[in-house]
């Protein structure tokens, strides 16, 4: 069987263009390298109280799961991956926090053009809530309310991030999540199950994607194992191959199909040998370039009154009896959301002429070393406008992705931005009573020596770039060099988004359906 579209990897984007794409009528293919996740596609996993509850829940559904996904991966972290990545039905949508922020129109200019209309379409299928819990109320609303008061005393205004989406600039909001229900809905929900109904339309699970099968530039089928066999699929005459496996997934493919950069392709050469798609057929493409993260860094107060932050990862396995009774009865309580619960940005011109976001997110709980109770957290990104770029690649041998230039706070103007940062929110904490600042310690450092000789770990699983849009692939999201083979994932963007990327993710993926699914497309542009 030859098919009109084969999409590889179900991350937010994968789901948006399988049911956007299926919706044609077009016969369309999913290869999901993991299994099912939530309840309503087949899975079943979760600790023994969920499972022998008879709800329709699996873990993937109970939002405040979020934390258990590192304590308890099981199986679902990428294997090739030194970092947290779902691999799974959903991708990085089935074990994130959920946070959703549709998207201001810089962070993608080049579907701005198009008036938002795809902005429009994501939000009708995920409108976002400010209040996950089905019984209204709002659980651990410490943080919110401590913290927007500090922001508030410095002239900051509330918004509703996602109605005001092009207000960036100091103002703060309350966190909004993608969840339906009380459930992790998002993309899961709202695209997959649409798709999954329909005939034209076939998931096979546990595809682990090596490579496309090219003759020059044109996409005859894909080779995946499965089951520790190699199998091949065939896509038409007239067929798309649109890689959807993530910035790390994504690029591997991209380099196994002999398309890459050649210190990348070489390794994979001395891994396969004749195996690998000859020399004279290699497309040079900088792949694994352009990366960026949100590099974070956290901030640690006091407040009295605040209590013991929630203990999540805890509750997976041994939850609080009244906390489990209230999620699986009404999908309320602690466990329908993970418990971030303020969003701040505020912009700032850099001696470069750069205008920088940084976004914060504020939550009851630590970092670093600080126990006990009363506890809250900000987490500051520096988000759209950062300078610094990485690059990414495998590992001789085992060809596990790895860093090979780290994409955090490189540029002066970076470090720079995140010091005035700092500077300007925590002017703030003088004009709360009672709130002391822990992390970092002004008694002891300058916030200047704090944010140089940071030491917790950066990362923020944001991760973007590895196949840009204008180097890798096109406007129309193909690959350069090829008739039929597309990237529609977080590695196409060009540069971190404003916030929490999902957003952005799904919003850009609706554009790409638009164009993947029109006859002609772009003479204007
Ligand atoms: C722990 C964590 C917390 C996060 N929190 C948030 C948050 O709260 N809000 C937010 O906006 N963002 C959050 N993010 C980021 C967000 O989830 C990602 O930006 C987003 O999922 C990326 O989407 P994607 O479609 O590019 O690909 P991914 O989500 O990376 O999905 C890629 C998919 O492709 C599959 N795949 C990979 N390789 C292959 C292959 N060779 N063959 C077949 N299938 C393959 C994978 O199994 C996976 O399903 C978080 C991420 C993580 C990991």
């Amino acid at each position: 069987r030859s098919w009109d579209y084969i999409i590889v990897g179900s991350g937010p984007a994968g789901l948006v263009l399988s049911d956007r794409l299926s919706a044609t009528g077009k016969s369309t293919l999913l290869l999901e390298a993991g299994v099912a996740s939530t309840y309503a596609s087949g899975g079943r996993e979760g600790p023994s109280w969920l499972r022998d509850s008879n709800e329709p829940l699996s873990r993937f559904d109970v939002p405040g799961f979020f934390g258990a996904f590192l304590a308890h991966p099981d199986g679902h972290q990428c294997p090739d991956i030194p970092f947290p990545a779902g691999c799974v039905l959903g991708g990085g949508s089935a074990v994130n926090s959920a946070l959703w922020f549709l998207p201001p129109g810089g962070d993608l200019p080049w579907v701005d053009e198009e008036e938002g209309e795809a902005v429009a379409k994501a939000r009708k299928k995920i409108p976002g809530t400010t209040n996950p819990s089905m019984d209204g109320k709002m659980w651990f609303p410490e943080s919110f309310d401590i913290l927007g008061k500090m922001m508030r005393s410095l002239g900051w205004s509330e918004v509703d991030a996602n109605k005001e989406m092009d207000r960036k600039d100091r103002c703060f909001a309350r966190a909004s999540f993608g969840n339906t229900d009380g459930e992790r809905g998002g993309p899961l929900t709202s695209y997959f199950l649409a798709a999954e109904k329909r005939p034209n339309f076939e998931i096979v699970y546990g595809a682990r994607v090596e490579r496309v099968l090219r003759t020059a530039g044109k996409v005859v089928g894909l080779e995946f194992v499965r089951d520790r066999k190699r199998e091949t699929v065939n896509l038409a005459e007239d067929g798309k191959a649109i890689l959807s496996a993530g910035v790390f997934g994504s690029a591997k493919i991209l380099w196994q199909s002999g398309i890459g950069t050649r210190d990348q392709l070489e390794i994979i050469k001395a891994v396969k040998g004749d195996d690998m798609i000859p020399e004279t057929e290699w497309i040079d493409l900088p792949v694994g370039y352009n990366l960026q993260d949100h590099p974070a860094t956290y901030v640690v107060f006091k407040y009295p009154g605040v209590g013991t932050a929630y203990n999540y990862s805890g509750a997976y396995e041994n939850p609080i009896p009244e906390d489990a009774q209230n999620y699986l009865q009404h999908r309320a309580g602690p466990l329908a959301s993970s418990n971030a619960r303020i969003s701040m940005w505020h912009e700032i011109k850099g001696s470069d002429g750069v205008v920088r976001t940084l976004q914060w997110n504020g939550r009851t709980g630590t970092a670093g070393n600080f126990t006990g109770p009363d506890l809250l957290l900000l987490t500051n990104y520096l988000t759209h406008g950062q300078t610094t770029r990485g690059r990414i690649g495998l590992t001789p041998g085992n060809l596990n992705h790895k860093i090979l230039e780290s994409p955090y706070l490189i540029t002066k103007e970076d470090v720079d931005t995140v010091i005035q940062s700092f500077q300007e929110v925590l002017e703030g904490v003088k004009n709360v009573e009672g709130l002391e600042l822990l992390l970092p310690d002004l008694a002891t450092t300058t916030i200047d020596e704090f944010i140089r000789n940071y030491s917790l770990p950066r990362g923020s699983s944001h991760w973007i770039g590895s196949a840009a849009m204008g180097s890798v692939v096109d406007y129309e999201t193909k690959v350069l060099g090829m008739e039929n083979l597309y990237v529609v994932d977080a590695s196409i963007l060009t540069g971190a988004t404003t916030s929490n990327p999902m957003g952005a993710i799904v919003v850009m993926a609706e554009r790409a359906a638009e164009l993947l699914t029109q006859e002609t497309w772009g003479c204007d542009l």
